[in-house]
């Protein structure tokens, strides 16, 4: 989040057609709950234009990035890396040395999610594997919590920036109007 270390999310592997809503979710997901900037392999420039796009409509800042060399952004990452895993350990164990390392220590921090099996490698490299229990669910969920610990839920008070269009909150029903207007009613 603006102002905070960076938070990158890399999304290890992807088969296109099978895997496009779940990459897709990553990067929106990432967006929403505070993360700064994604990385997709690189034949998942589907999801990166969808996600390219709800940017440019309810605003940012959030970068999208594909890279053919994945293996190499964790190995040679400048700050701590967070693999999320139904193996790793308990999230609610290690939060707070993961803070303490992004906030106290300012270090930039690359959480890594899979889809497909995960290279035994990447278990080794990382900093911290996570488990956010261990049972297994989706990388979507997982990093949704995982996030949502790590920003102690600030990530919900965030400020969109450059956004045409802004959800007004309501009980019933749904008000999309323009930033800084309170103008159309659905
Ligand atoms: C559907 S799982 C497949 C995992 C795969 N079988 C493997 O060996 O890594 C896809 C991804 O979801 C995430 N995931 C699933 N369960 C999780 C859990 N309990 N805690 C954290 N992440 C989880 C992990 O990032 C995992 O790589």
């Amino acid at each position: 989040m603006q102002g905070e270390p960076e938070v990158a999310v890399c999304r290890l592997g992807h088969r296109p057609g099978r895997d496009e809503r779940m990459t897709t979710h990553v990067g929106l997901t990432a967006r929403a709950l505070g993360a700064d900037r994604v990385v997709f392999p690189d034949n998942a420039g589907q999801s990166m234009e969808t996600v390219e796009d709800i940017t440019s409509r309810f605003g940012g800042p959030f970068e999208v990035e594909l890279s053919g060399e994945q293996k190499s952004l964790i190995r040679d990452w400048e700050g701590q890396v967070v693999h999320l895993t139904m193996y790793g350990e308990r999230v609610q164990d290690v939060e707070g040395e993961i803070r303490e390392a992004h906030q106290e220590r300012e270090e930039p921090l690359l959480v890594v999610v899979g889809g497909e099996k995960v290279p035994f490698e990447v278990y080794e490299t990382a900093d911290w594997n996570v488990g956010v229990t261990n049972q297994p669910h989706s990388e979507v969920a997982g990093l949704a919590v995982f996030l949502d610990r790590l920003f102690e839920g600030r990530e919900l008070e965030r400020e969109w920036e450059g956004a045409d269009r802004k959800v007004v909150p309501k009980e019933t029903g749904k008000k999309v109007v323009e930033p800084d207007s309170e103008a159309s009613d659905e």
